[in-house]
């Protein structure tokens, strides 16, 4: 197991300035989620700590080793892609233990490290299958066994699961994680989905052009983002954030209230809506909401809330979940 530190980490193409100046740990043995926006920067920063791309400015250091200008194989790091570049021509198994086989490992070595990797991942009954014999959440389990083999101090995943549908990213989710609990090894991946973060992480890094906006567990995020970036990045349906009147009278520029933290009522509330539309899930009902001075709302309710489009509801926010914002900053007090 290894920690990995990012000192001052810069990267940039020609004029452009990808990563200012990125300064991360990243814990020993957590799962730890570099979250943000398609061209943040966060596939750039999982390449350098790989070693395919070199930083402009700053330092690598893994297990407190300086790694900065060490060749990729010699990292102790294995790097799973979204895509997941399988040898079609191979069977699971020699898919598996390619890197092996290119490292020189001796025969024996390999098979008993594949069928260690095909145990852990379920892929036993899989292993003389040629990859286009496999569903899209079998193949990418083959490239983590590729990765598990080489029995890396730090696994790097670059969006592993966006190829997959709905259902199959969802119980990848679950295998990911419990593949993290039994190996115990870093991991550190990267995504543009929420929920991937919110759900796999021990700590989420959220990501912005470039910049690093808020490290921390996920629940921490959640109730305690300390920019509305972020505020509005984690949670879905997104946080509600209000200006003008309604802010001022809490004392901020911008307040924010999670759709879950409004309770509806017929007469009892802060703010007087109207339902514009509203989504029944079974569980939940989502209702799309306009205040009398023009400001949208969605507020979650539950799956039996039986309010007509066009009905007039009051609000009532949750005293202890109203976010207080200036500057795109939470304020304190
Ligand atoms: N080899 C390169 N040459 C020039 N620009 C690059 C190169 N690689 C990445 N970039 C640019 O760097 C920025 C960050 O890219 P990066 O792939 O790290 O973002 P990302 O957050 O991972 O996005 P996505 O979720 O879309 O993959 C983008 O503006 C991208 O166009």
């Amino acid at each position: 197991m290894s920690s990995v530190s990012l000192m001052n980490i810069g990267k940039q193409f020609g004029a452009l300035t990808v990563l200012p100046a990125v300064d991360l740990t990243i814990p020993d043995g957590s799962f730890t989620v570099i979250v943000g926006p398609s061209g943040c920067g966060k596939s750039t920063l999982l390449r350098i700590i790989a070693g395919l791309d070199m930083p402009t400015d700053g330092q690598i250091l893994i297990d407190r080793k300086d790694v900065t200008s060490v060749d990729p194989a010699e990292r102790g790091v294995a790097m799973v892609f979204q895509s997941y570049a399988l040898y079609p021509h191979m069977t699971v198994a020699e898919n598996i233990g390619f890197p092996l086989k290119m490292a020189g490992a001796p025969k024996a070595e390999i098979e008993n490290r594949v069928a260690k990797a095909a145990a852990i991942l379920k892929l036993e009954p899989l292993l003389a299958r040629k990859p286009k014999a496999l569903s899209g959440g079998q193949r990418q389990r083959v490239a983590i066994g590729r990765a598990i083999v080489r029995e890396p101090e730090v696994f790097l995943f670059d969006e592993p699961l966006s190829n997959l549908d709905a259902a199959l990213r969802t119980q990848m989710r679950v295998e990911l994680s419990e593949l993290h609990r039994q190996l115990g090894a870093t991991m550190i991946y990267v995504t543009h989905d929420q929920v991937e973060a919110m759900t796999m992480a021990d700590q989420i890094v959220v990501m912005n052009g470039g910049r690093v906006e808020q490290v921390g567990a996920p629940m921490d995020l959640y109730n305690e983002p300390e920019t509305t970036f972020v505020a509005g990045f984690l949670g879905a349906p997104k946080m509600n954030f209000l200006k003008g009147e309604i802010a001022a009278r809490h004392g901020a520029e911008e307040i924010g209230i999670r759709p879950e933290h409004l309770r509806l009522s017929a007469d009892e509330g802060e703010w007087q809506a109207s339902v514009r539309h509203c989504e029944r899930l079974g569980a939940q009902t989502v209702y799309y909401l306009a205040l009398a001075d023009g400001q949208q709302m969605v507020a979650v309710d539950d799956g039996d809330s039986a309010y007509a489009i066009g009905a007039s509801v009051m609000l009532a926010p949750r005293a202890d979940k109203l976010h207080r914002f200036a500057d795109g900053r939470r304020l304190r007090n």
